[in-house]
């Protein structure tokens, strides 16, 4: 499909099950497959991204076998893949790309791993640096500092007991994550130095809590220095599942907030360990009513001001919440005045330059935007959203959904939908079970 048309929708309500977490499901893959013994996971995320680590884990001998529609079983390879030699294409799963080429660099055989044009612009070079200290043996491919990359068998750099690195924090968590991921299979004390400010430190904090399911446990200062132990070796915990993807709940728990609601998401809740999970916390501080139970968040609209407005702009720093936030910058179109979201400068390295992006599509629909090199000011449209604008999604899954929000407000176009894909494939379909278009 080249596009969808939404019409205007009036009110939304009702209830959904979330999709699984794209940050845990392949997390846990990968965990599952180096592990000793067999994982059962449930719940795991049907997507590009889920899909492109499967294939990968199957391709390099690990035995995948999907029980039920969600549910898989992994034979962990204790350490070692059985396939010395591949070709491995991870689209543009960052979650996929990073953790294997730091794993598979301290293996001793042969691969390639490249994705689709736009990973082949997304940096890598801060995880080829830190790994290259260790004796990692990887080239780029095509260009210097980014994928395609080759990796050659691993040859030690340190022969005594201890393996230190330094890695820089502030372009992609995703480079620490796939470090703290593989430097347990050294079986050596490793110690990781964090140069420059970590950003999207959530999702550290949920690589540490996936290793720890899987028996490894790492000590850290301040999130600046992190210590695994020596003898360390993940084992599988034997059963797992997975939470909803809270990145996923934050379109609907916004339909609610701007579309009177009640919307509830299950799967995630007060006790996740997503970072995105914050992002109610936002919605709530623009004027939303949220409520949270163990394994749900629900969102309603507020009082409505003097305007006629539910929802209050905001100035927030977003760095701890940056798939999150893009969902606040089309809320900011609802609300009463200028949103500032800031300090989100990675946005521009993902799926496409999601502040070039978000500021075009955003003024399609008659906000004025300035976009700075790492924050967003959104003054809304005094006279509602311009109707039947034609969004672009820019191959971004984040872009598509984001904006499907616009039909709360205006008619609206999604070029390319299917764009979805990548995190959430039925989300359109998911998204018409809540929103009901205004009946004339
Ligand atoms: O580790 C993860 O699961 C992720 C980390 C974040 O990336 P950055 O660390 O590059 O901000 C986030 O945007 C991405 O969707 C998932
Ligand atoms: C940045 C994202 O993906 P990736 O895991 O590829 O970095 C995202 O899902 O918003």
């Amino acid at each position: 499909m080249k596009w969808l048309d939404l019409p205007l929708a009036k009110k939304v309500q009702g209830t959904i099950r979330l999709p699984g977490s794209k940050s845990i499901s392949n997390r846990i893959l990968l965990l599952a497959a180096l592990a000793q013994g067999t994982t059962q996971i449930h719940d795991l995320l049907a997507s590009d991204d889920t899909g492109h680590m499967l294939d990968a884990l199957a391709q390099l001998g690990v035995m995948v076998t999907q029980t039920e529609k969600n549910n898989y079983r992994i034979c962990g390879i204790n350490g070692t893949f059985p396939v010395t030699d591949a070709d491995l294409f991870l689209g543009n799963a960052g979650t996929a790309f990073r953790p294997l080429v730091a794993v598979l660099s301290l293996m001793h055989g042969h691969y390639r791993l490249s994705g689709v044009p736009r990973m082949h612009e997304r940096p890598i070079a801060d995880l080829v640096d830190a790994l290259r200290q260790l004796g990692s043996n990887i080239n780029y491919l095509g260009n210097p500092g980014f994928p395609p990359l080759e990796i050659k068998p691993f040859s030690p750099h340190i022969i005594g007991d201890t393996h230190a690195v330094r890695v820089k924090g502030n372009v992609s968590s995703q480079f620490l994550t796939a470090l703290l991921m593989a430097l347990p299979l050294s079986g050596k004390k490793s110690i990781i130095e964090v140069t420059g400010t970590l950003i999207s430190q959530p999702y550290i904090e949920l690589t540490l809590a996936q290793m720890q399911h899987f028996g490894v446990l790492v000590e850290h200062t301040n999130w600046r220095q992190f210590v695994i132990p020596t003898q360390q070796k993940y084992r599988s915990p034997g059963h797992l599942s997975v939470e909803g993807d809270a990145s996923s709940a934050s379109y609907f728990l916004a339909a609610g907030a701007i579309g009177n609601g009640p919307v509830k998401v299950e799967g995630v809740g007060c006790n996740s360990v997503q970072g995105d999970v914050r992002f109610a916390a936002a919605l709530e501080q623009m004027g939303a009513k949220i409520s949270m139970g163990e394994n749900w968040i629900e969102a309603s609209s507020g009082n409505k001001d003097v305007n006629g407005k539910f929802l209050h702009a905001i100035d927030l720093d977003c760095n701890h919440i940056p798939d999150a936030a893009m969902t606040l910058a089309v809320i900011a179109l609802f609300a009463d005045g200028v949103t500032m979201l800031r300090n989100i400068a990675s946005w521009r390295l993902k799926e496409t330059d999601r502040l070039a992006a978000m500021s075009t599509e955003l003024r399609k629909l008659g906000a004025s935007v300035e976009e700075g090199a790492d924050y967003l000011r959104i003054t809304p449209p005094i006279h509602g959203l311009t109707p039947h604008a034609t969004i672009d999604t820019y191959d971004d899954h984040r872009m598509a959904m984001c904006f499907s929000l616009a039909c709360l407000g205006a008619p609206v176009r999604i070029n390319d939908p299917q764009c979805v894909a990548k995190t959430f494939p039925d989300y359109f379909e998911r998204l018409s079970q809540l929103v009901h278009p205004e009946i004339k």
